[in-house]
């Protein structure tokens, strides 16, 4: 990476071992395999009271992104792979140079942070020739790479263009520019499109999704927005407590989650339990009918758009997937009202204003719940 960080370097850990973090065991099932070229890494960082212990693999030109929720360690992974965050155990090999003793500003890392740290008395082509300059780039060759670089961002009308007057989307671009220009093997982006508002997200987000593509080595890049995750990344890590507790593609990981966070995160419910045939006995609560016939350890998961309410039990309804709940909370979802349940199992509803109104449910009103077998999808745990 570049000199451009002002971030400390973290001290080594102090040798205390903390008790491991109650995370879910590591999921390697769809992890590539290593590769000569991209990236292989162990990182494991122990703090006191927390315990970073993450693998990660990487094909050049793909896309990972690292999802969780705070405090999961995501930006620890990230300062890891940089060499901000020193590693208490594990390797980083990046196309099959063993990197972990190598200073950060010998890497060839690019990172761009959340609030993107230009430099503001530099030009954007300054900031942005600054990295090959680092590298000991002769300063005309860097400011011709830096103009290239601004022209294939949009930006050759910003070259002299101080920071301050650049907008929230200009920014972000000249950040990524000045990463990219030192032609890194592993670009790193710290949640590239957090210090954005809405509109110019959905724009940068589309520009950055293109960069990201042509990009022929490793990106990484740490969010916990998962709209972020999914149009940027080939493939999402999910880290909970310091662990990978699932990856695979966006689509995979949206039909398929494995934890709680993961399952909100992508709007379903989700239940473990254990299969036998059409029905999925649930670990803490009833069991649910389901279309797939499975047996074994098994997640059941539905929407909450598949959940019907009644005030009363409902006659004519078939017994099955029919609970005895309680509402807890209600909140606006989009044009729905989303309620959530507690009772024979916990629930997310979604529903019309309509019905929620002649339902008149609020805090604590008792509900019957329903949902087909049909909108349910049970898979092995
Ligand atoms: N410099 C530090 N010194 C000590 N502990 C830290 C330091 N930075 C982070 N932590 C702790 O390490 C753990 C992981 O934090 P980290 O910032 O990596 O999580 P994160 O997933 O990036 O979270 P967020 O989404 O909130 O940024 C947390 O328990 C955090 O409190």
């Amino acid at each position: 990476m570049t000199h451009t960080d002002p971030h400390p370097h973290e001290q080594p850990a102090d040798g205390t071992s903390p008790a491991p973090a109650p995370g879910a065991p590591e999921r390697a099932s769809t992890a590539p395999e290593p590769a000569a070229g991209g990236l292989d890494a162990r990182l494991v960082v122990d703090r006191p009271g927390f315990r970073l212990d993450v693998t990660l693999k990487a094909a050049p030109g793909e896309v990972v992104a690292l999802l969780g929720p705070n405090g999961a360690g995501k930006t620890t992974a990230l300062r890891a792979l940089a060499g901000l965050t020193p590693l208490t155990d594990g390797h980083l090999h990046l196309d099959g140079t063993p990197l972990e003793h190598t200073p950060p500003e010998a890497r060839p890392v690019g990172v761009v942070f959340q609030d993107y740290l230009l430099f503001p008395h530099l030009s954007a082509l300054d900031n942005v020739a600054f990295g090959p300059r680092c590298q000991g780039v002769g300063k005309a060759e860097a400011r011709a790479r830096a103009a290239a670089w601004l022209d294939r961002m949009g930006l050759a009308g910003h070259a002299a263009t101080k920071p301050r007057r650049l907008s929230g989307g200009q920014a972000q671009r000249v950040a990524l520019a000045r990463a990219l220009a030192t032609r890194p093997r592993l670009l790193l982006l710290d949640e590239p499109l957090a210090a954005l508002d809405a509109r110019t997200r959905l724009e940068v987000r589309a520009g950055l999704r293109r960069h990201l593509a042509e990009f022929e080595a490793v990106s990484v890049l740490v969010t916990h927005d998962p709209l972020d995750a999914m149009v940027l990344a080939d493939r999402l890590v999910v880290v909970e407590h310091g662990r990978v507790v699932q990856q695979g593609t966006p689509a995979d990981i949206a039909r398929h989650p494995r934890t709680d966070y993961i399952a909100r995160l992508v709007g379903l419910n989700l239940y473990r339990g254990r299969a036998a045939g059409h029905t999925v006995r649930l670990d803490a609560g009833p069991a649910v009918t389901t279309t797939e016939e499975l047996s074994g350890p098994a997640f059941v998961a539905f929407p909450p758009s598949a959940v019907t309410l009644f005030r009363d039990r409902p006659s004519g309804v078939s017994a099955r997937n029919l609970w005895r709940c309680e509402v807890t909370g209600l909140e606006t979802h989009g044009d729905r009202i989303r309620a959530d349940l507690t009772g024979d199992l916990p629930l997310a509803a979604d529903l019309t204003t309509v019905a929620a109104a002649e339902l008149d449910l609020r805090p604590g009103t008792p509900v019957w719940a329903t949902v087909k077998a049909a909108q349910t999808h049970a898979y092995p745990a």
